[in-house]
């Protein structure tokens, strides 16, 4: 069996290392995870994987090496990496803004990057990653990244340069989903609907929507029809939505993550 390393053990390392073993994927102490912060290791050991603070110990021992790091610390991470990374180790970013061109400067041998953004419902394997393999890559290589990736929900394979896109929408998009259904529960508990029956509601809802967009592949503006009676309640909503300027500010704030993303970009 392989050993998979995660550098970093904050929310999305979190959120990956219990995916995988609710996966199955592979045993506890086939997982090691580093971090510089004992307060993020201690209750990761309590789910039996293997901890260090030493980041080089762990390149060493480990075949595929996730960074799990923020983008701003890659560059000490990846000079304390250089000459412990093998030929054969896959290393994995999910970094928002950092390039696999720019992780590759600091080695001075071709090593194996991928390039994946996930988002954090991995930890429910519902995630969403999107996985861009480069040309050096062979395909064995590209399916074990893959099918630790798909252990915790959908996977696609896209374009090196689609990344900034990506985040905004699923990287990031958990984020504006969950405070779409606060929303929706806040004006639950304003229409008289208790707090916690109102969140169940607002996410069910969106679970359902979800699935059904992606279940019966019908263009989502004919399922928003199909709820919209004539003269009925739903157009009434619609038609505030629609003054608020909802998609326009969707758009909007997809705009800018994207911007940001490219503005990190290393
Ligand atoms: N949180 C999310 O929803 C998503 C995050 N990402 C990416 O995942 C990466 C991590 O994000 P989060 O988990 O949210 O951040 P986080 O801040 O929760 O975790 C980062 C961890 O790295 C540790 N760390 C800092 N310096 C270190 C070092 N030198 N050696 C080892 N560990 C070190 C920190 O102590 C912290 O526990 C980022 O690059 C982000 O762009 C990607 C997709 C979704
Ligand atoms: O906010 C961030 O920078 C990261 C990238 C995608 C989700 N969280």
């Amino acid at each position: 069996m392989y050993k998979i390393g995660l550098i970093g053990a904050g929310n999305m390392a979190t959120a990956i290392i219990k995916g995988i073993l609710k996966a199955e994927l592979v045993q506890p102490n086939d997982i090691i995870v580093s971090d510089i912060d004992d307060n993020k290791l201690v209750p990761l050991q309590g789910l039996g994987v293997d901890i260090t603070k030493n980041n080089k110990a762990l390149a060493e021992s480990a075949h595929i090496i996730i960074l799990a790091i923020k983008p701003g610390v890659y560059e000490p991470v990846l000079k304390q990496l250089r000459d412990v990374i093998a030929l054969d180790t896959i290393v994995v970013s999910i970094a928002a803004g950092i390039s696999i061109k720019y992780i590759k400067s600091f080695f001075d041998r071709d090593i194996k990057v991928v390039r994946v953004m996930p988002n954090t419902p991995a930890l429910i394997g519902m995630g969403m990653s999107a996985i861009a393999v480069p040309s050096n890559i062979d395909e064995s290589t590209a399916k074990k990244v893959e099918t630790i990736f798909a252990a915790l929900g959908k996977v696609d394979i896209i374009e090196e340069k689609l990344m900034d896109a990506v985040t905004a929408i699923s990287g990031s998009g958990p984020a504006y989903a969950f405070m779409f259904i606060e929303a929706l529960a806040d004006a639950g508990v304003m229409e008289g609907l208790p707090r916690n029956k109102a969140y169940t509601l607002a996410a069910q809802t969106l679970l359902g929507s979800a699935a059904m967009v992606l279940e019966t592949g019908e263009h989502p503006g004919k399922l928003k029809d199909m709820v919209s009676s004539p003269a009925g309640t739903t157009i009434d909503a619609i038609y505030a939505l629609e003054q608020g300027g909802f998609r326009g500010i969707v758009m909007r704030a997809v705009k800018a993550c994207a911007e940001k993303s490219r503005y990190m970009e290393k």
